[in-house]
C-alpha cells in the first residue's frame, strides 16, 4: 500500500441498479445440480447441490480439500463436470463460459498475474478481453482500494495482490461475483471493511459466492450459508433459518442428567455436574418443551448458535449428514 489504509466501500458509484429489495429472491442465479468432479478417479464434487438466490451473500464454507475451489473452477467454465448441471444467471457454466466471462467476477484463492506488470499495465492488458468500460472501472476500483498504478505487481504485499485480483473482478461491472477465499491475504480492518462492503454489493443487486475460512467474519455479511463437506453439500440455508435449525439447549438438573435423543439431532453434548447443554438440529418443539418442564431441570435455555458453531458441529460429527434445508 503506498497511500496509507485504504477506505474499503465497494458501493457501486455511477450504476444504477435495481435494489435488492424489489428483486424476486425467489430467482436462483447460481445452480449446480447433482455436480459431480472427479480427480484421476477420486471424488471431489459428489451430486453437489448449490442453489444462490439473486442479491444473496452466500457463505460457502468447508474444512480444506472439501471441493470449494473445484466447485468455483466449474462455476467459472474453466473445466467440465463430469456429470450433473451448473448454470449461473440460466447458462451453462461451460458452454456458455465466454458469454457469462462479461457478466461473472472471479476472484480466485491464489491469484497470479504477470508480475513484471504494473497495477496499471494489469487492468489494461485485461481490458483487452473485455467489453468497453472496463479499464475506466477498473482505474476506479484501483483507486478505492489505494493501489498505486505505477507500482509494479511483484512489488506488492500480499494483500495488495489480492486488491488487484479484486479489481479486476469487479471491473467487468458483474451480476454475480465468485470470490475464492478473497479475505486471507488482507488484515484484520480491511478484511472487516471488505466483507461489510459486500452487503452493498448484493443491495445493488450482485450476487455474491463467497468462500472463506473467516467464519465469524462472514457471518456478519452473509445472508445464506452452505457447509460443504468431502464434495457434498450437507447444509444450505437463509441464515435466519440456520440459526432456528441448529439451537442449544442448557440446564442444570437436579439428579438424572436428561436423554436427549428425543430432542432431535444431537450434534454435540457436554456438561459438567449438574450443568448439561446440547446442540441439536431440528429440535422438536414438543420434546423441547417436555424438557423444559420436566422436574428438576432449571436454568434452562434455547438459544441460537453461531455460524461457527453449527460447522464446527457438523464437521465434528463422523456420520454423515444428509440434511439439506431451502436449497
Ligand atoms: N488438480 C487436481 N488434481 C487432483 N486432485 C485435486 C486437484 N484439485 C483438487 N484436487 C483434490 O480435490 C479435492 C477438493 O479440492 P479443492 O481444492 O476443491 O478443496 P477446497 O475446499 O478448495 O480446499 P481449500 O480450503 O484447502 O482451498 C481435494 O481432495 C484435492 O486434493
Amino acid at each position: 500500500m503506498t497511500r496509507g489504509r485504504p477506505i474499503l466501500i465497494l458501493t457501486v458509484g455511477g450504476l444504477s441498479r435495481t435494489p435488492a429489495a424489489g428483486l424476486c429472491m425467489a430467482e436462483d442465479v447460481i445452480v449446480a445440480d447433482r455436480v459431480v468432479v472427479r480427480y484421476r478417479g477420486k471424488t471431489a464434487l459428489d451430486e453437489l447441490n448449490l442453489r444462490v438466490p439473486r442479491g444473496a451473500v452466500y457463505a460457502f464454507l468447508g474444512d480444506n480439500g472439501a471441493g470449494k475451489t473445484t466447485t468455483m473452477r466449474i462455476l467459472t467454465g474453466l473445466a467440465p463436470a463430469d456429470a450433473g448441471r451448473a448454470e449461473i444467471l440460466g447458462l451453462d457454466c461451460y458452454a456458455r463460459a465466454l458469454d457469462l466471462r462479461h457478466r461473472v467476477g472471479y476472484m480466485p484463492e491464489r491469484p497470479r498475474f504477470y508480475d513484471w506488470m504494473k497495477v496499471a499495465d494489469i487492468g489494461w492488458f485485461t481490458a483487452a478481453f473485455h467489453r468497453p468500460g472496463f479499464l475506466p472501472r477498473y482505474r476506479e476500483w484501483t483507486d478505492r482500494l489505494g493501489l498505486d498504478p505505477a507500482k509494479k505487481l511483484k512489488e506488492l504485499s500480499k494483500g495488495g495482490y489480492a486488491r488487484v485480483g479484486l479489481a479486476l473482478a469487479l471491473a467487468p461491472d458483474p451480476e454475480v461475483l465468485l470470490l475464492d477465499e478473497p479475505t486471507s491475504g488482507l488484515d484484520l480492518l480491511t478484511r472487516r471493511e471488505f466483507l461489510a462492503g459486500l452487503a452493498d454489493l448484493a443491495a445493488a443487486g450482485r450476487t455474491v459466492l463467497i468462500s472463506s475460512h473467516s467464519i465469524a467474519e462472514l457471518e456478519r455479511a452473509c445472508t445464506h450459508a452452505g457447509l460443504l463437506r468431502d464434495g457434498k453439500m450437507i447444509l444450505s440455508a437463509p441464515l435466519g433459518e440456520l440459526r432456528k435449525k441448529v439451537r442449544r439447549i442448557s440446564l442444570r438438573f437436579a439428579e438424572q442428567p436428561p436423554d436427549a435423543a428425543a430432542l432431535g439431532t444431537v450434534l454435540t453434548r457436554n456438561g459438567t455436574g449438574h450443568f448439561w447443554q446440547a446442540t441439536v438440529q431440528d429440535p422438536d418443539p414438543g420434546a423441547v418443551n417436555a424438557l423444559r418442564s420436566s422436574p428438576g431441570v432449571t436454568d434452562f435455555e434455547d438459544s441460537a448458535v453461531s455460524l461457527e458453531e453449527v460447522y464446527a458441529a457438523l464437521m465434528a460429527r463422523t456420520a454423515p449428514v444428509v440434511t439439506r434445508v431451502a436449497e
